[in-house]
């Protein structure tokens, strides 16, 4: 199996809409793979495999003895109304696989909340392998992980909060190790699960956040945003409320995100978004990938060649993996401050070891974290055909 081959790929068609959907599980370990399921219209066989692959490296890069990386997608429209009915209908065509332990949750457009409801509904429950089902140590650890994501931190919920606050670590550590000083000006793309409670951190952290867009619109202000009162006021799926922009604030279309003026650039929503169509546009010298798989291939090269440094996805974003797995095999008390500081440590000690290797060897970050934390390729014995 290369890098591009993962172990299962399954394709799906919708009976009532034109829904399609893609389940791909890229390596096992112990019979058991996680990752998050995306719902929108952009979605493609290619990107979820490319999304699965880096959930296998994500899992690798947090130290994980248990799990490979799996991903699910549906190209859909997320904000129409059946929205959760073809959800529902996926995840019933998925099912033998999730049953044997292919664990999807919630990522863009999908909710964690309506991924258990339904499979709480089809008789399935949280997905995993039938020894973890036998193992009261492991059912205990569940409730908790359940009991510990619902705490709050900072206003958060840890659920919402991990992600967000972990890749603020990464680039507060990246920021800081390219010599840097306070007050960096930010701009984000995207201001959901990930991109709320980033912004609320990297403000608490003195760093300034001059430009944020959502599926809308651009909102940017030179002196700062009040990134406070616009958590305060978001509303589902990650929009924010345009009450609660101040009448200082520029408003523009949400493609023109790379036109503001910043020292880094924090893509938190969409994959592919930094291209070779637009990457001449970026002057942040550093891109912090709190979304997966957000820059090509192309615009990478790119960028290596102008000298942008990136804190990789699998290394930035993976707060919420960490959580679980800390929890589940209980290395971390289930207690907020406690998961926030292991997380948050994990991920700065994960990019400072790839950004001083990066700097030793003259490789790009890229480069070197695919080296480091490149996964076991295993399968599953018992996992249906196609
Ligand atoms: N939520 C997590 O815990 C988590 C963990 C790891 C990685 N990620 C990654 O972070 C990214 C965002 O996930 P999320 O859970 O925050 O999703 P979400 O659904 O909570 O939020 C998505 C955000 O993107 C915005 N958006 C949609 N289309 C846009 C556009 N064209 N331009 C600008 N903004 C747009 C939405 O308005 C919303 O603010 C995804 O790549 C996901 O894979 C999330």
């Amino acid at each position: 199996m290369s890098e591009n081959k993962p172990y299962i790929l399954v394709e799906w068609n919708d009976t009532e809409t034109d829904a399609k959907g893609w389940l791909c599980a890229y390596n096992f370990v112990n019979n058991y793979c996680g990752g998050g399921t995306r719902m929108h219209p952009t979605v493609t066989a290619e990107e979820v495999v490319r999304l699965a692959t880096a959930m296998g490296y994500k899992y690798n890069a947090c130290e994980s003895k248990t799990t490979g990386g799996c991903k699910g997608g549906i190209a859909y429209d997320y904000r129409a109304p059946d929205a959760k009915d073809v959800l529902r209908r996926y995840l019933i065509a998925m099912s033998p696989y999730i049953r044997c332990g292919v664990s999807i949750g919630g990522d863009l457009g999908v909710d964690y909340g309506d991924v258990l409801d339904i499979l709480d509904d089809i008789g399935i429950g949280l997905p995993q392998t039938e020894a973890m089902r036998n193992d009261p140590e492991q059912q205990k650890r569940i409730k908790d992980h359940d009991d510990v994501c619902k705490m709050t931190y900072d206003g958060f919920t840890m659920y919402d909060m991990i992600t967000g606050y972990g890749s603020a670590a990464a680039l507060d550590e990246a920021w800081k190790f390219k010599g840097n000083g306070n007050g960096a000006r930010v701009v984000l793309q995207g201001f959901g699960c990930a991109g709320a409670s980033l912004a609320y951190c990297l403000d608490k952290w003195g760093y300034k956040i001059v430009g944020i867009s959502d599926a809308n619109c651009l909102i940017s202000c030179e002196e700062g945003l009040d990134v406070k009162k616009l958590v305060a006021t978001r509303k589902p799926k990650g929009e924010m409320d345009p009450q609660a922009f101040d009448p200082s604030y520029a408003v523009r279309s949400n493609t023109e995100w790379l036109d503001v003026d910043c020292d880094i650039l924090v893509p938190a929503a969409l994959e592919d978004v930094i291209n070779a169509g637009n990457v001449d546009k970026v002057k942040a010298s550093l891109i912090v990938e709190a979304a997966n798989i957000p820059v090509t291939p192309q615009a990478d090269a790119i960028l290596a060649e102008k000298g942008v440094d990136v804190c990789v996805d699998f290394i930035t974003n993976m707060g919420g993996i960490r959580i679980y797995e800390v929890v589940l095999f209980g290395l971390v008390e289930p207690e907020p401050n406690a998961i926030a500081e292991d997380t948050m440590n994990i991920i700065r000690r994960q990019t400072r070891r790839v950004f001083e290797e990066a700097a030793r060897s003259g490789k790009t970050t890229r480069q070197v974290a695919r080296e480091l934390f490149a996964p076991a390729k295993s399968g599953h014995p018992d996992m249906p055909t196609i």
